[in-house]
C-alpha cells in the first residue's frame, strides 16, 4: 500500500477534483435515502387511509377521503421522482470529477515514466526488455489508474453511504437492522475471493495473448526467413497451439465470471428474506408499520453494491499497488551520467583518450583496455579491427553512452563529464552501425537532429550522402513513406539516409560507425570521396572492420581485442608490415578475387 503513496502528489494537483467528487458523493446519496423515507411514509399512510376509507363506506366523505389519498401518493411519486433525478444529476457530476481525475492524473504518469525512461542511460535498457517498459507505462498506469478512477469513487461513495444508511437504519430498528445486514460481510469477503480469482485468470489470458501476438508478430516480421526455410506448417502448428492455450484459459475465466452474479443475487435474497420475516414478525407484534420492511429493502438493496464493491475497491487496490510498486522501481532508477559542469560550449572537436579501459557493466566484459590517441580538430580518424575489437564501444563512449571504467576522455581540453550531455550529443554526427530508420517520410528521417524541417539543409545532406538520386527516383521523392524499419530501402540506401541524418545537423564531431558496411568498396569510395567536402570541416571518426575506408582518414589507430596495436597514416602502417598492412594485404586479394 505504501507504494500508492507515490500518487498523492498528483492527488494534491488535482485536489479540487476530488473535493468536489466527495461533495458530490455527498449530496446524491441524500437523494437515495430521503425517497426511501418518503416510500415508508406514503405506504404508511395508504395503510392508515385505507383502513379509515372502509369506515366511511361509499358516501360523499368516502369519496373526498378517497381524492385525498390519490393526490398525496401523487405527490409522494413525483417527489420520489424528482430525488432519482436529482441523484442521477449528481452521479454524472461524480464521475465528471473523479474519473476525470484518475484520466488526467494517468496521463501525467505516463508523461512522466516516459521522460524519467529518456533520461535513463544505455545500460537500463540492456537490463530491461522493451516489452516490460511498455508493459509498465501501459498496463500498470491502467491498473494504477483503475484506483484513482472507479476504486476512489467508489470507495468515497462506501464511507459517506454506510454512515448514513446505516446510522438512520439503527434510529428506525436495532434488530431488524441487524439481521437485513448479516449477510452483506459474507457477499464481500466472497466478491473479493471471486474477484481475486477473476483478476489471476485474467492475468494468465493477458499473458497468453501477449504470447500470441509476439509469435504472430514475430512469424510476420520474419516471413521472409519463414518461406526460404519452408517453416509455414510449423509455424502454423505453433500458432494452433498458443491459441488452443488462450481458449483453455478463456473458458476457466469464464466459470468463474459466472459465479459472479449469482453470488451477489443470492446473497441480497437472503438479505430481502431476512428483512420481510424479521420486519413481519415486528409488524404483527405492532412494534412498526409495513412501510418499516418496504423501506429495509430499499435500504438493503442501496447497501448492496457498495459492500460488493467493498471486494472489488480492496482487489483493485491491491493490484494497483503491486503496479506501482513496478512504476516505481523504474521512476527510482537514477542516472549515473551526469555532467559535472553543464557546459553548452560549442566543441571544436579536439579529442583526446587517455589510457582509457571499459567493462561493460552487464555483461562484465572487458571491451577496451589502456586505449589512448588524439585526434585534433578537423582531422579524420579511422578506427580498424576485427569483430569485437571494441570500436563501436569507442563511439558509445565518446557519445557518453557509458563512461570509462578507467582512464579518461578529453575535448577541448575539457574532461568530457563537464559538457551537458544533450548539448554534447547534439554537435555529433553518429551514424550507428545498425540503421534504425523511423516509420515516417525521408525527409523526416533525415530532418530528425534538427529543430525543425530545412528543405535545403536536408537536400544538401543527402547530396552529400550520395543518396539523392535514389530518393528523387522515387514517386513521392523527399515525402517517400518508410515502412516499420524502412522496408522500402535496400541495405546500402538506408545507411545513406543514416549518414544524411547524421551530416544534417552539422555536428562539430563526424561518427561513422561502420554504416558503409552494406555497400560495395566502389560505392564506399563514392560516398567517402562525396563526404571529403564535410569531413575536412569537422572532426571525424570513420569506424569499419574494412581498411579500405581507411586510407584517406589522416590517422588511422588499429584495435585488436580492446588493445591499441598499431597507429599512424596509411603509408606509415604499411611501411610497418603489422596487423594493418596484413589486413590490407588480405582485404584487397579478396577484393581483386571478387572482381575477377
Ligand atoms: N552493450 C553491451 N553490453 C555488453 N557487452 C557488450 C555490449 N556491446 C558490446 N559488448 C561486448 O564488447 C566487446 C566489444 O564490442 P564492440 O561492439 O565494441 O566491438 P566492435 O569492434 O565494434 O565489433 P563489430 O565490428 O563486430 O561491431 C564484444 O565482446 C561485445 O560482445
Amino acid at each position: 500500500m505504501k507504494h500508492l503513496l507515490r500518487l498523492n502528489k498528483y492527488l494534491y494537483k488535482y485536489k479540487w477534483y476530488l473535493l468536489l467528487g466527495t461533495l458530490f458523493t455527498i449530496i446524491s446519496n441524500i437523494f437515495v435515502i430521503i425517497p426511501a423515507q418518503l416510500v415508508r411514509i406514503s405506504i404508511d399512510f395508504v395503510v392508515e387511509s385505507f383502513t379509515y376509507y372502509q369506515v366511511f363506506g361509499d358516501g360523499q366523505l368516502a369519496e373526498m377521503a378517497r381524492s385525498g389519498f390519490l393526490k398525496f401518493v401523487l405527490v409522494f411519486g413525483v417527489l420520489i421522482l424528482i430525488m432519482a433525478l436529482l441523484r442521477g444529476f449528481f452521479l454524472f457530476l461524480i464521475r465528471q470529477t473523479v474519473i476525470i481525475m484518475s484520466r488526467l492524473i494517468e496521463y501525467d504518469l505516463k508523461n512522466d515514466i516516459f521522460e524519467h525512461y529518456q533520461k535513463l542511460p544505455l545500460s537500463f535498457y540492456r537490463k530491461n526488455s522493451t516489452g516490460d517498459l511498455m508493459a509498465r507505462i501501459t498496463e500498470d498506469v491502467s491498473k494504477v489508474r483503475m484506483y484513482l478512477g472507479p476504486a476512489l469513487m467508489y470507495g468515497i461513495n462506501l464511507l459517506v453511504l454506510f454512515p448514513l444508511v446505516i446510522g438512520y437504519m439503527l434510529t428506525v430498528n436495532v434488530e431488524l437492522t441487524i439481521y437485513s445486514l448479516l449477510p452483506l460481510p459474507i457477499l464481500s469477503i466472497s466478491i473479493y475471493f471471486v474477484n481475486n480469482m477473476i483478476n489471476e485468470r485474467s492475468e494468465k489470458i493477458q499473458r497468453s495473448l501477449s504470447g500470441l501476438s509476439t509469435f504472430v508478430q514475430e512469424a510476420f516480421s520474419g516471413i521472409r526467413v519463414l518461406k526460404a526455410f519452408v517453416r509455414e506448417d510449423d509455424s502454423a502448428n505453433d500458432f494452433t497451439k498458443a491459441s488452443e492455450d488462450y481458449k483453455e484459459k478463456s473458458i476457466s475465466l469464464t466459470m468463474v465470471q459466472s459465479l459472479f452474479f449469482p453470488l451477489i443475487m443470492a446473497l441480497i435474497g437472503i438479505s430481502t428474506i431476512l428483512t420481510v420475516y424479521i420486519g413481519g414478525i415486528q409488524v404483527m407484534e405492532g412494534r412498526i408499520g409495513y412501510g418499516v420492511i418496504a423501506e429495509f429493502i430499499l435500504y438493503v438493496n442501496m447497501l448492496t453494491w457498495p459492500v460488493t464493491s467493498l471486494g472489488w475497491v480492496t482487489s483493485i487496490i491491491q493490484r494497483a499497488a503491486a503496479s506501482q510498486a513496478r512504476i516505481n522501481e523504474f521512476l527510482d532508477e537514477e542516472n549515473p551520467m551526469i555532467s559535472s559542469h553543464a557546459l553548452n560550449d560549442h566543441i571544436a572537436g579536439n579529442i583526446e583518450v587517455r589510457n582509457v579501459s571499459f567493462v561493460y557493466p552487464d555483461s562484465g566484459i572487458k571491451a577496451l583496455e589502456n586505449v589512448s590517441f588524439t585526434i585534433n580538430s578537423g582531422e579524420s580518424l579511422a578506427i580498424i579491427g576485427t569483430t569485437g575489437s571494441g570500436k563501436s564501444t569507442i563511439a558509445n563512449l565518446l557519445l557518453r553512452m557509458y563512461d570509462p571504467t578507467e582512464g579518461e576522455i578529453w575535448i577541448d581540453g575539457r574532461n568530457i563529464n563537464e559538457y551537458d550531455i544533450s548539448s554534447l550529443r547534439k554537435q555529433i554526427g553518429y551514424v550507428p552501425q545498425d540503421v534504425f530508420l523511423f516509420s515516417d517520410t525521408i525527409e523526416s528521417n533525415i530532418a530528425f537532429g534538427l529543430d525543425e524541417i530545412e528543405k535545403d539543409k536536408i537536400e544538401k545532406a543527402a547530396k552529400d550522402a550520395d543518396v539523392y538520386q535514389n530518393i528523387i527516383e522515387f514517386q513521392n521523392g523527399f515525402e517517400t513513406k518508410l515502412g516499420e524499419r524502412g522496408v522500402t530501402l535496400s541495405g546500402g540506401q538506408k545507411q545513406r539516409v543514416s549518414i544524411a541524418r547524421a551530416i544534417a545537423k552539422e555536428p562539430s564531431i563526424l561518427l561513422l560507425d561502420d554504416c558503409l558496411s552494406a555497400v560495395d568498396t566502389k560505392t564506399e569510395n563514392a560516398i567517402l570521396n562525396a563526404l571529403k567536402d564535410i569531413m575536412t570541416k569537422r572532426t571525424s571518426i570513420i569506424i569499419s572492420h574494412r581498411v579500405s575506408s581507411a586510407k584517406l582518414a589522416d590517422k588511422i589507430i588499429v584495435l585488436d581485442d580492446g588493445r591499441l596495436v598499431e597507429q599512424g597514416t596509411h603509408e606509415v602502417l604499411m611501411a610497418q608490415k603489422g596487423t594493418y598492412a596484413e589486413l590490407y594485404e588480405k582485404q584487397t586479394s579478396a577484393n581483386e578475387l571478387v572482381d575477377e
